[in-house]
């Protein structure tokens, strides 16, 4: 190797330390914990309630870390992700590592401490599940990783709730089952532009293995999915008429725009719009039915609706 590949550029800074928290990733797993909180029946006191989203963005953030961690040599292979803290050499795996243990530890204790040991356990667990079943285990192995792996985004919403009830209900579950389903659309359409520099580095993404065909069809079938999904909250009486409407529109355009990602063949250089276009469209979708979701509960309590 020579010279010229060293990549040590400058010293970690805080700004490095924050990075590997993926903190624009992290604004929805937040979103989506808050409001899981404010949606579920009952109140919780205000300081607790910042407390619980606190360690819910502190945990994802250590899991976000730890992932940055272990992949740090094949985030290094890729275009998107070579400029990450680690890969470019200005910040050691060893600091990565324990400040990806201590937000982990940290807030799962302060959870316990603070709010409940359910909710603690869940967060314990959806950090186990992103930072070591899916980094370690699936992603390498199966193009089943995102589908699989995506239960661990999908305990924000859950651990909110139970940071007021206590317990688990249908509720609570439906919201996990939502972004369940909504990941592999959300993920793959990124995927089918970015192939290529999964398929440099070994990972298994589904389009590299299947074929760009069945992803396309696979992205379809799961918004198809999404639709009585997204608006079982509202058919089991959970919420009101405005999530319920809500989430029939968004989801409709959702799969309303799947529909030429899955039809299509594309060409490289092509430009990969509608890809581009269900890509940003999939997580403006979470923050809006999240949103209808506390709209829908506050009109309720304040007596707009019934
Ligand atoms: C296994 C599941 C998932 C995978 C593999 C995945 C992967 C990705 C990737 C590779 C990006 C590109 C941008 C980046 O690297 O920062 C991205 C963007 C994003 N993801 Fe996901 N994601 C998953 C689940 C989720 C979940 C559950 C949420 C939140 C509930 C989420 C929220 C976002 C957001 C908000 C962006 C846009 C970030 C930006 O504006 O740059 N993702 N996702
Ligand atoms: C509370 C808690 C732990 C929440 C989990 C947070 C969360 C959104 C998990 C989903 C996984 C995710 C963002 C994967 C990104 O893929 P990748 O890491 O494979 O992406 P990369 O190729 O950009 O590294």
């Amino acid at each position: 190797m020579t010279q010229s590949a060293a990549p040590i550029t400058m010293p970690a800074d805080w700004r490095d330390f924050f990075a590997l928290t993926k903190p624009r990733v992290m604004t929805l797993v937040v979103f989506t914990g808050l409001c899981g909180l404010l949606a579920a029946p009952g109140s919780i006191n205000p300081v607790l309630g910042f407390t619980a989203i606190l360690c819910i963005a502190l945990g994802a953030g250590g899991a976000a870390t730890l992932n940055q961690w272990w992949e740090a040599d094949i985030d290094a292979g890729m275009k998107r992700t070579s400029n990450r803290p680690l890969p470019t050499g200005r910040m050691r795996r060893e600091d990565a590592r324990d400040f990806g243990i201590l937000l982990s530890a940290g807030s799962v204790m302060v959870m316990g401490l603070a709010i409940g040991w359910l909710a603690a356990a869940i967060l314990a667990l959806s950090i186990v599940y992103y930072a070591v079943v899916y980094t370690i285990w699936l992603k390498p192995r199966t193009p089943q990783n995102i589908v699989i792996g995506g239960g661990a985004g999908a305990f924000p919403p859950l651990i909110g709730w139970i940071a007021v009830t206590g317990d688990i209900t249908a509720m609570p579950i439906l919201l996990f089952a939502i972004i369940f389903v909504w990941t592999p659309p959300h993920f793959w359409a990124l995927a089918l532009f970015v192939q290529s520099d999964y398929a440099k580095v070994g990972i298994p993404m589904m389009p590299v293995v299947r074929g760009e065909k069945s992803t396309r069809r696979q992205i379809v079938a799961y918004c198809v999915v999404l639709v009585p999904v997204a608006v079982a909250p509202w058919a089991i009486g959970g919420t009101g008429p405005v999530y319920g409407i809500a989430a029939l529109a968004l989801t409709l355009a959702f799969l309303a725009l799947s529909l030429p990602v899955g039809m299509r063949q594309a060409v490289p250089g092509d430009g990969m719009r509608p890809e581009k276009r269900l890509f940003a469209f999939s997580v403006f979708y979470l923050f809006a039915l999240f949103a209808a979701l506390v709209a829908d509960r506050l009109l309720i309590d304040a007596g707009v609706i019934a």
